[in-house]
């Protein structure tokens, strides 16, 4: 759990400090006043991750140069400090990291759950692959390091594909990255996803009141035989100029009572549907690392009718921190009272007594 939160020049906080207790809180607040900013910071600190910001530098407060995010997670003191000249800076108890991958054996665990989830059934296949790339870093840093890996190789050789003058060495080599990495990435995403569904499959039922079937099914982007089908799409890729096979192409199919949720899922099921691959991810985290996530809910309890509200509170496990943003407390009918509540105010986050 987090028991401490600090803020310096973060998003529209100049500063920021939070004692958090176990059971979490709730940040109320009108819309655009910080309230997003702090979960966003918590995944920060704990995951190096920003469910929403495509480069590090939109985190920085407007105007200033360096952000700082601090805090106690897991009993571990962790602080990230971050500058466009400098980079990321990491540390762990006091003491500087060089490697993300030693910061984050702290091993803290994460579900985001927002109203934006809803895309992982109607954006496009990296929406879903992302969903699962989250869940496989916190399952294994061999994840994590494969997925990096690839990705800079992918980036490399797409680059190489698009220069005719590009030898077939080099091209080799990076291809060879690919395969090593890309094979450990299909099997844990295949084998998470025979789990999410079991799990995912579960709450759907429970939610719809045993109507609904939601399956997940794993669709491999390599083919029976990365190595092989490298080679096999050659030619095509150096005339499209990118790589063609591989993990980076991987889909994860949904489908509610057999036909696919992207086409036919109605908008309440699809709502159904996104709680349903979240709360899996973190009934799945717990099951395989042996610890409860800690929960951010951003924003969705003021959107669900009551029915829907309920059956997420009553799988939400009770002992874990969850950490909830909301712009009105009209649908807290005693479901979540035991949390501290916070005013959030342009950037000022307040103790409501
Ligand atoms: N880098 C930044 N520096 C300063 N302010 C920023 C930065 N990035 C975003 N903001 C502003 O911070 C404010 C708070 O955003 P945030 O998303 O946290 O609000 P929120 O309270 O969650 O709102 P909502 O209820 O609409 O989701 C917004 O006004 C946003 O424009």
């Amino acid at each position: 759990m987090i028991s401490q939160l600090r803020l310096m020049n973060f998003r529209c906080f100049e500063s920021l400090s939070l004692e958090m207790n176990a059971s979490g809180a709730l940040f109320v607040g009108d819309n655009a006043q910080g309230k997003t900013s702090i979960l966003e910071a918590v995944c920060m600190l704990v995951r190096l991750h920003s469910p929403r910001a495509g480069r590090n530098s939109h985190m920085v407060k407007f105007e200033n140069n360096e952000l700082g995010v601090a805090g106690s997670c897991w009993d571990s003191e962790l602080q990230i400090r971050y500058s466009s000249h400098a980079g990321m800076k990491l540390q762990v108890e006091g003491e500087p990291v060089d490697r993300q991958a030693e910061y984050l054996a702290a091993g803290g665990l994460i579900v985001w759950m927002g109203n934006e989830d809803i895309e992982l059934i109607r954006g496009s296949g990296s929406v879903r692959r992302r969903y699962l790339d989250f869940i496989g870093s916190q399952l294994s840093l061999e994840y994590r390091v494969a997925l990096v890996r690839y990705q800079r190789a992918l980036k490399s050789r797409n680059h190489l594909l698009k220069d005719q003058r590009s030898s077939q060495a080099e091209l080799d080599a990076y291809a060879q990255i690919l395969i090593e990495n890309g094979q450990l990435i299909s099997q844990q995403r295949s084998e998470m996803v025979e789990r999410l569904s079991e799990l995912a499959g579960d709450v759907q039922r429970s939610i719809s009141a045993g109507n609904e079937t939601l399956a997940l099914s794993y669709q491999s982007g390599s083919g029976d035989d990365l190595a092989e089908n490298l080679q096999m799409t050659e030619q095509r890729e150096r005339r499209l100029g990118q790589t063609v096979v591989g993990p980076h192409r991987d889909e994860l199919k949904l489908t509610i009572n057999g036909m696919p949720a992207g086409d036919f899922a109605s908008e309440g099921q699809q709502r159904t549907i996104a709680l349903a691959l979240k709360l899996a991810q973190g009934e799945l985290l717990q099951q395989a690392r042996g610890k409860l996530p800690v929960y951010l809910l951003d924003d969705i309890f003021g959107e669900l009718d009551t029915q829907r509200r309920n059956a997420v509170f009553a799988r939400l496990p009770e002992q874990a921190q969850k950490l909830i943003t909301t712009t009105n407390l009209d649908w807290l009918d005693g479901t979540y009272t035991e949390a501290p509540r916070y005013r959030v105010s342009s950037g000022v986050c307040e103790l409501i007594e």
